[in-house]
């Protein structure tokens, strides 16, 4: 018997994704996906806030092969906690078409740290989602983004649009490359000109070492698939008022999803209305993650 049994009221994977119409760059990059376990192998973290259904290293290459994306990053999930093992396998795995966001804790040790590095982990994730995480103090976070800057790591930050006044000046703060997961979450019932949109925008157009990830429309529409109409207007301002600083990716196995599972295919084919030119589309789905992600190719 598996050791795991996902929630009640968990929505697994879509099963067969469609072939999207929209034909992705060569090189394009998945900047935002995860790995579950299986949880045989790779144990759920006991402080977890949720049991996911199992989605490993194997289905997520089926998923980038079946989409036509060449590479992935893989961001540690919460259910994982700060148990990287999962993430590591998959990066190791990848013959070097994946790269890696950990979640580490204070005690993390400089050996520990090199050897994420060693298999492909570009950065630490910082979780400020409530239902997802207990609260880490901002002191203890600031110590790990000082210790793994000379590494040449990002942080990876997830917060509600709720929660930016009162993160906005630790953010700033940080001594790295902030990336900011999902735009920061914006309540897409709200006008993109509004002052909630306007603040995430503020802190993109003040502080030039923030990015922003233009995901996870599935999460945040209101109006739901499959165009998700609602959330295009936030996700290309980003785009075009910051081509240089935008990354996408599918956020699959879609965590925590309640109302519908997407068909990750139909998501692809939300790219271009948030991209609407194939020199924007290069620059979220190409340059921009290599830029990230493999530094070491760009002249
Ligand atoms: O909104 C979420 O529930 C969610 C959860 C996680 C995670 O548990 O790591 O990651 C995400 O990117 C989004």
């Amino acid at each position: 018997m598996a050791a795991f049994t996902m929630d009640a009221t968990w929505l697994p994977f879509h099963p067969a994704p469609s072939k999207p119409a929209f034909v992705l760059p060569p090189g394009a990059v998945d900047a935002h996906c995860h790995v579950f376990g299986p949880g045989d192998e790779f144990p759920y973290a006991p402080g977890r806030k949720y049991t996911p259904c199992d989605a490993g290293k194997d289905q997520l290459w089926a998923l980038r092969d079946r989409l036509g994306f060449s590479r992935n990053v893989i961001v540690q999930a919460t259910c994982h906690g700060a148990d990287n093992r999962a993430v590591v396998d998959a990066l190791r795995a990848s013959g070097g078409r994946a790269k890696g966001i950990a979640t580490v804790r204070r005690s993390v040790t400089d050996a520990d740290l090199a050897e994420l590095n060693t298999a492909g982990v570009k950065g630490v994730r910082f979780n400020f989602v409530k239902r997802l995480v207990d609260t880490t103090p901002p002191d203890e976070l600031l110590e790990i983004a000082h210790r793994i800057a000379p590494l040449g790591w990002h942080v990876v930050i997830y917060f509600e649009a709720a929660d930016l006044p009162e993160l906005y000046e630790f953010i700033t703060r940080l001594p790295t490359t902030v990336v900011v997961d999902h735009m920061g979450r914006p309540d897409v019932s709200k006008p993109v000109a509004g002052p909630e949109f306007g603040l995430f925008v503020q802190l993109m157009r003040d502080n030039p070492h923030i990015w922003s990830k233009v995901t996870c429309p599935e999460r945040l529409s209101h109006l739901g698939p499959p165009d998700y109409t609602d959330v295009v207007p936030f996700a290309r301002h980003l785009v075009e008022t910051f081509p240089d600083r935008v990354l996408w990716g599918t956020d699959w196995p879609h965590p925590n999803l309640k109302t519908h599972m997407p068909d990750d295919g139909a998501l692809v084919d939300f790219i271009p209305k948030i991209a609407p030119t194939a020199a924007l589309q290069q620059k979220l789905l190409v340059v921009n993650p290599q830029r990230l992600y493999w530094p070491e190719e760009v002249a």
